[in-house]
């Protein structure tokens, strides 16, 4: 309390960016980076500095920064961003008193190994496009939630998609089909079971795996078999079924959520009766975003038993 008001605060540094390299041999698979932008943020009994000009109890914002780049120093053996996340949260609710939580989120920059003639570089890589994040909320009992996720995972399906059934009254305009492109961009977060400190895998669970898994899982089911595809009658049911797929295949994610904007390829007609210039036939759209379908959901299981 302070005075007769409520007071909850929190501070951290965000944007913190950091590349961590571990060197290996090319034999071994060649070197790794990691490019983090990592954000933290902690609950700390600090109120004085807030009511008045007592910054005694402060961890500056400056030096959560510096911690930054000295637990990625430590960090000597490859660490995924979820453990860098969980080293992070831990430090800051062991070290200081004062500190109840910290919530540290890492968006990574999705550096990706070239290869040459077939063959993967060894010091080589260029940016991938969709990116891989984690948050992480850590407390000082050592309770804690990992979320992971990905953003910017754009898919599209050029048939094997329609929309037929749906309300039809004075507003509506657009016709059934069971022919269309579909096309969005996926954002997903999935959520980890492990709630202390203490039940998190030892070694050979590793969350950058799983973020693999997942991607693989959500594509596969957008797209169905490589050659005659699966058909979907709804941004909504594929959605459904994708979330359904991760959940299914991997037990230790508990829950799901999936933002999938439905992202628009009109139909061209050009012209009139009389001179048709652009006649559709499935062949020329108009690709446009502004305005776009929202369309989102989370499936959990009712309890993991992991
Ligand atoms: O898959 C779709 N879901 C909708 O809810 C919707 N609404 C719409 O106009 N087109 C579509 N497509």
């Amino acid at each position: 309390m302070a005075g007769n008001l409520e007071l909850q605060g929190r501070h951290g540094k965000s944007r913190v960016r950091v590349a961590r390299v571990w060197r290996r041999p090319a034999a071994a698979g060649g070197d790794v980076i990691a490019e983090w932008n990592v954000a933290v943020s902690v609950v700390s009994d600090c109120l004085p500095s807030y009511t008045s000009s007592d910054n005694s109890a402060i961890v500056a914002t400056d030096s959560i920064k510096n911690t930054v780049y000295v637990k990625a120093k430590e960090c000597t053996e490859v660490v995924s961003m979820e453990e860098f996340a969980v080293i992070l949260g831990r430090h800051f609710t062991s070290l200081y008193p004062q500190v109840s939580e910290a919530t540290v989120t890492i968006v990574e920059r999705p550096w990706e190994r070239v290869a040459v003639d077939g063959k993967p570089h060894s010091h080589g890589f260029k940016v991938g496009v969709e990116k891989h994040s984690t948050e992480v909320i850590v407390k000082k009992s050592g309770s804690l939630l990992i979320k992971s996720g990905i953003q910017g995972y754009s898919l599209l399906k050029t048939t094997q998609s329609g929309f037929e059934g749906f309300v039809r009254d004075r507003y509506t305009l657009l016709p059934d089909t069971r022919e269309r492109i579909v096309a969005t961009e996926v954002t997903a977060w999935w959520r980890y079971p492990f709630e202390h400190v203490s039940q998190l895998p030892s070694k050979p669970f590793c969350f950058t795996q799983r973020y693999q898994d997942v991607k693989k899982v959500l594509s596969d089911t957008f797209f169905g078999p490589a050659d005659v595809g699966v058909y979907s009658p709804s941004v909504q049911n594929t959605l459904y079924l994708m979330g359904k797929e991760v959940l299914t295949r991997f037990p230790d994610i508990s829950s799901i959520q999936l933002r999938m904007p439905n992202l628009h390829f009109l139909p061209v007609n050009l012209g009139s009766k009389e001179n048709p210039l652009v006649k559709f036939a499935d062949d020329v759209f108009l690709p446009t975003d502004e305005p776009h379908g929202t369309i989102e959901a989370t499936l959990s299981r009712p309890m993991s038993k992991l």
